[in-house]
């Protein structure tokens, strides 16, 4: 649909077309943004092997949110045989965290193209350069003549000992570069480093959501629909 508006749009004089497209970008403002339909971002942090990615799949099916995972995407980059696939390739295998830059591009475009209202985003920011740039940037849409601002509506954190990720993470089983002895040892030291202090600042806005996310996945999950059923 909107393939076939861009081409029919080549036809047209540019300032009609840019007028046109002005109008549907206020139409949707106006419709998402004071309607009280804003789009909603849910962060989702915790440690790796914490269960981000378990609880958001639960979270997807029963409650319509589209799920990002930053790693994931990071991972698509790699096996598309992007220019930066090297570069993510080495930065994630040392545990280490990718430039803000290029995770939030990829956030953003997955936002564009998902064309929901509700997104959860799993593993983002992990750092405080990812928290502060991703706050400093405009999502930018309908060919830059729309920039909305986004910002999470809570952050949902999973709390689990080091030794159940660990634990998990040696299990995991996804054939995953990250997931051996030595690279979780370090992404666990990443964690509380980089991360866990990204956590503590929502939590000194009032922003976080915890979940004991030591026990059995099931339970995991009712907390979880608590919270979203409180929200919905
Ligand atoms: N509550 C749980 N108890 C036990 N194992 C779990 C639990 N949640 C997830 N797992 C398992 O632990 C591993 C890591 O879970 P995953 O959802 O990938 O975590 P994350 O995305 O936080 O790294 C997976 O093999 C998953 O099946
Ligand atoms: N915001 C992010 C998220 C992930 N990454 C990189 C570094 C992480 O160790 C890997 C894997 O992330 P992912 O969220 O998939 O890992 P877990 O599900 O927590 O095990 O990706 C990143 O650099 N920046
Ligand atoms: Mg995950």
């Amino acid at each position: 649909m909107r393939g076939g508006l861009v081409a029919s749009a080549r036809l047209l004089p540019r300032p009609l077309v840019r007028w046109f497209l002005q109008r549907r970008a206020q139409q949707d403002i106006n419709e998402n943004m004071s309607g009280g339909k804003k789009v909603k971002i849910i962060f989702v942090l915790g440690g790796p092997g914490s269960g981000k990615g378990t609880q958001c799949s639960n979270i997807v099916e029963h409650f319509g949110f589209i799920h990002l995972s930053a790693g994931e995407l990071l991972r698509a980059e790699i096996n598309s045989g992007s220019e930066n696939g090297t570069m993510i390739d080495t930065i994630i295998k040392e545990g280490k965290i990718v430039p803000s830059e290029i995770t939030i591009k990829l956030l953003q475009e997955a936002i564009i193209k998902g064309g929901n209202d509700k997104y959860i985003i799993d593993g983002f920011p992990r750092n405080e350069e990812n928290r502060v740039v991703f706050e400093s940037v405009t999502l930018v849409t309908y060919f830059q003549l729309l920039q909305i601002n986004i910002s999470p509506e809570f952050v949902l954190f999973f709390d689990c000992s080091e030794e159940e990720m660990e634990r998990r993470l040696l299990g995991r089983n996804q054939g995953r570069s990250d997931d051996n002895i030595e690279t979780i040892r370090k992404r666990l030291k990443v964690f509380v480093e980089s991360s866990l202090p990204v956590i503590e600042y929502y939590e000194s806005k009032g922003m976080v959501k915890k979940i004991d996310a030591t026990k059995p996945a099931p339970e995991v999950f009712e907390d979880v629909k608590a919270i979203f059923t409180h929200m919905a």
